[in-house]
C-alpha cells in the first residue's frame, strides 16, 4: 500500500521507490509504528496539551504532506525525505571535508578526515544504499533545555521563544551530501517531561546518534544528562551510538539575562521557576558546524557497515557473480515428459 501511493509520485521510479523504503524499513530496526493518535507522539502542543487524534497521519517520509509523528503540516519537509533520488541539496548542507570537533578536550574522536575506505567508496560510488537511508538521530534532555529549539535552529533556522512542551516525539528529516554522496539525517525530538517519557523511549532504539543537551544556565540539567543517556544507550546495541553532550542557552549566560519562566503546571526534574522573561534572540551559534560533525560521523559509520556487510555477504546479485542452485529441480508438466534433443 505504501510502495502504490509512493509510486504516484512524478518523476521516480517504482524499483527506486522500494529500494528507499525497505532502506528506510531497515534503518527504523525494530521501533513501533508511528502511531495514528496525537496523544502517542504528537507534536508540541500549548500549555494544556490537545489532543491532535482526528489528523491523518502516515508513516514518515513517504510522501505524506504530514509529518507521522506530529501531524503537523510541513510542505517542503517531505518533500526532501524523497530527494536523495534526485535533486540536490542545499549549499550549507554540503560536506566535502570532515567538519571539526567543537573543542578537543571533550571529543573522543579526533581524526580530520574521513576513512580512507570511505573516501575511497565516495570516489567510486560505491557507497551502497547508504545514500538512501535514514541515519537516526534522538536528542534527549530534561524539559525545557531547548531541545526542540536547537533541532529548529537547525532545520528550519528560526527560533521561538514561546514555549511549547514536546508531547511524546516528533522529526524533522534533514538532508545533506557528505563527500559526493547523498545522505540524510532523521533527528528525533523528545519529550523531557517525566510523564511522556515511557512514550519517547519507546522511539531510542536504532539510533546512531544521541545528543544530551542541558541548559547551561541549570546544573541540574547536566547531573540529569546522564541518567537521559544511559536511558538511551540501554535500548540500543553497545558501541551502536555516537554520543554528543550539548550545552545551550549560551546566550544567557553572556548577556547575564535572567532564566525565562517556566510555564506553570510542568514538573521539573531539574529547573526551579526563574524570574522574568528576558531572553535575547539566541544567535545558533555553532548549530550548524555541531550537525555537520554529526552528519559526518553518522555517513562515514553507515559508509564502513554497508562496506562491511556487502564484503560478507556470500551472495552478489548484480555483480556478475553465478548462482548456483544445487538440487533437484521441481516437477512440472513439462520436466515429466521425455527429454529430446534440444538447444539452450
Ligand atoms: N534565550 C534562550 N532561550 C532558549 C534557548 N533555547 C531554548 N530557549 C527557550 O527555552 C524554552 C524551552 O525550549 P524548548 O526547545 O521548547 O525546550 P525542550 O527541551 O524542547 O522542552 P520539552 O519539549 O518540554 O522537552 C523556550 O521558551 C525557548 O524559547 C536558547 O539558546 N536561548
Amino acid at each position: 500500500m505504501v510502495i502504490a501511493a509512493l509510486s504516484r509520485r512524478p518523476g521516480v521510479s517504482r524499483e527506486a521507490l522500494v529500494a528507499m523504503v525497505r532502506a528506510q524499513r531497515d534503518s527504523f530496526g525494530r521501533e513501533p509504528r508511528p502511531q495514528r493518535t496525537g496523544f502517542v507522539g504528537s507534536r508540541r502542543v500549548p500549555r494544556g496539551a490537545r489532543c491532535h487524534g482526528d489528523r491523518g497521519l502516515a508513516p514518515p517520509g513517504l510522501g505524506s504532506a504530514r509529518n507521522c509523528v506530529s501531524g503537523r503540516r510541513i510542505p517542503g519537509r517531505m518533500r526532501s525525505s524523497l530527494t536523495p533520488l534526485g535533486s540536490s541539496v542545499s549549499r550549507d548542507r554540503v560536506i566535502s571535508s570532515f567538519p571539526k570537533w567543537y573543542t578537543p578536550a571533550a571529543c573522543l574522536q579526533l581524526r580530520e578526515h574521513f576513512h580512507g575506505q570511505v573516501s575511497t567508496a565516495c570516489q567510486r560510488g560505491n557507497t551502497g544504499t547508504v545514500g538512501l537511508r535514514l541515519s537516526k538521530v534522538v536528542v534527549v534532555g530534561d524539559l525545557y533545555v531547548g531541545k526542540t529549539s536547537l533541532i529548529h535552529r537547525f532545520c528550519k533556522n528560526v527560533f521561538d521563544h514561546d514555549y511549547k512542551a514536546t508531547i511524546g516525539v516528533d522529526f524533522e528529516i534533514e538532508r545533506f551530501e557528505v563527500a559526493g554522496t547523498p545522505f540524510s539525517l532523521q533527528i528525533w525530538d523528545t519529550a523531557g517531561q517525566e510523564k511522556f517519557k515511557c512514550i519517547a523511549s519507546a522511539y531510542y532504539r536504532g539510533a546512531q546518534v544521541i545528543i544530551t543537551a542541558f541548559d547551561l544556565t541549570d546544573v541540574q540539567t547536566l547531573e540529569h544528562s546522564r541518567q537521559w543517556l544511559e536511558d538511551a544507550l540501554r535500548e540500543n546495541e553497545p558501541g551502536a551510538c555516537f554520543v554528543f553532550l550539548v550545552g545551550t542557552k549560551k546566550d544567557l549566560l553572556v548577556s547575564g539575562a535572567r532564566r525565562a519562566r517556566r510555564p506553570r503546571g510542568t514538573r521539573s526534574r531539574g529547573m526551579p521557576a526563574g524570574g522574568g522573561h528576558d531572553c535575547p534572540l539566541p544567535a545558533g551559534e555553532n548549530v550548524k558546524a555541531f550537525f555537520s560533525r554529526v552528519a559526518a560521523l553518522a555517513f562515514e559509520r553507515s559508509v564502513l557497515q554497508d562496506l562491511e556487510r556487502r564484503s560478507s555477504s556470500p551472495l552478489q546479485v548484480g555483480g556478475g557473480d553465478v548462482i548456483r542452485m544445487e538440487g533437484r529441480r521441481p516437477e512440472t508438466p513439462d520436466s515429466r515428459r521425455p527429454s529430446g534433443p534440444s538447444c539452450c
